[in-house]
């Protein structure tokens, strides 16, 4: 049975940021006008990029009352104000711990099916940019913030959060204890849920819902793919580079299959040096072959990887031909090629604050991480070697098998969002690249 929020155990949760004062006001006329001065001063404080738009529902109004729900498979109703699209949404709700970010989070292609959770409680100040784009599309199923910022401030400000989610039919919703959430996630694992504007559904209808749809065993990424083959050229702007990932000098070229890539890692590859092809998921193994790589990349991806064994069956063809390097889903791929299995984690790692020890260095970088899924290092076949630890559950982070030429991370060595301390890791795919190049002359 579907319950209202305001449960035993929310109650019992310590409050979240900031956000009794204004939680309360919601409910208190005497504390309506605290409100309203407060959204007012946050738009005039702001230097260039004052919300005006009334796709909050502010239009005639000092405040918007809540008119979404968010139901999860555990029966819990969180009351909720709607920004961005409305509509009802089913999906799966993560929790992403990035302080900041979220464009490239909203446009990451791994994120298809799930509602993304922000812990950090104030989102959308500084609104939408043109350069902070992973893909061409958002294919997540919906955001979930505690604050959503009413003003933006930044000198790449272009457009409001709410109106850009609007513009690409995202629904997002704030005001909600994300708190309460991110700690029932915690315990009992992620959650389905689905989330609704729409009043005249029954909590029960929605809470039917999320119980008849799964994300488990689904192929995600052939939604999400491009749909032909094309040259990537875009480096890292001159004013963002690093340049710790810089090439050995020589042009060395890389199919990439796209199973929902980031445009980051395009970028990272570019900016070492490389030409690239991005491939669709579904092209073939001989078609990649013949392009004559001097590697293969397997991008990251949304979903279960256990539901494309047309892709694992491409990996199988490739390795042991060309070096190759695998991202996240394309890390989970290259496990299961190489024989071995991967399984769902509980709640799995989303944010930019992920601790990995590199075990051949003893190094520990602080990694930017998106995923449900992972390896089972004791499943794989001798030969194969576990590269990498995250440090928070021991889960593996990162292989190799030397013999064939493979390397991967679970992670996103790629960020955007996030720290740039695997960067170097794109230098050690151009090594590879180079020392079987050597080998072959
Ligand atoms: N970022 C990714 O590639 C995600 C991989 C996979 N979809 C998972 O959730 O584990």
């Amino acid at each position: 049975m579907a319950t209202r929020a305001a449960t035993t155990s929310l109650l019992s949760d310590p409050p979240s940021f900031g956000s009794s004062s204004r939680r309360t006001s919601q409910h208190k006329t005497g504390n309506a006008v605290r409100v309203f001065m407060v959204i007012r001063c946050s738009a005039s404080l702001s230097t260039s990029n004052s919300f005006t738009d009334t796709t909050l529902g502010l239009k005639g109004k000092p405040w918007k009352i809540a008119d979404t729900r968010l139901v999860l498979e555990d029966g819990s109703v969180w009351n909720a104000k709607s920004f961005g699209a409305s509509g009802t949404q089913v999906g799966e709700v993560v929790f992403n711990t990035s302080l900041t970010g979220y464009q490239e989070i909203l446009t990451d292609p791994s994120y298809a099916g799930q509602f993304v959770l922000m812990t950090n409680p104030h989102i959308g100040n500084t609104g939408i940019n043109v350069d902070d784009e992973e893909s061409q599309q958002c294919f997540l199923s919906g955001l979930v913030v505690r604050s959503l910022s009413m003003s933006t401030s930044n000198w790449r400000c272009t457009e409001h959060l709410s109106d850009y989610l609007a513009k690409r039919n995202i629904m997002g919703i704030y005001d909600v204890d994300t708190r309460a959430i991110t700690r029932r996630l915690r315990q009992d694992g992620s959650l389905r849920g689905v989330l609704s504007t729409d009043a005249s559904k029954t909590d029960k209808d929605l809470l039917e819902m999320s119980h008849n749809w799964s994300i488990v065993g689904v192929d995600l990424i052939s939604g999400v793919s491009c749909s032909a083959p094309y040259e990537w050229v875009d480096k890292t702007g001159s004013e963002w580079e690093f340049n710790t990932a810089s090439g050995v000098g020589k042009r060395f070229h890389v199919v990439a299959y796209d199973f929902g890539i980031k445009h980051n890692i395009l970028r990272r590859l570019a900016s070492a040096g490389c030409k690239i092809t991005v491939v669709p998921s579904t092209w073939s193994a001989s078609e990649a072959l013949k392009m004559k790589p001097d590697g293969v990349l397997f991008s990251n991806g949304p979903g279960d990887p256990s539901a494309v064994p047309y892709a694992v069956e491409t990996v199988k063809q490739i390795i042991g031909k060309v070096p190759v390097f695998g991202i996240c889903m394309g890390h989970q791929l290259l496990g299961q090629a190489l024989g071995g299995k991967t399984f769902k984690m509980k709640f799995g790692h989303h944010g930019g604050n992920h601790p990995v020890r590199d075990i051949r260095k003893n190094r520990v970088e602080i990694s930017a991480q998106n995923h449900n899924y992972a390896v089972d290092p004791d499943s794989l076949p001798e030969g194969a070697q576990m590269t990498h630890i995250n440090l928070n559950d021991k889960s593996c982070a990162g292989l190799a098998f030397p013999a064939l030429n493979i390397m991967s991370l679970q992670y996103h060595p790629e960020a955007s969002p996030g720290p740039h301390d695997s960067d170097s890791v794109f230098g050690e795919f151009i090594f590879m690249m180079e020392q079987a190049k050597q080998k072959a002359e």
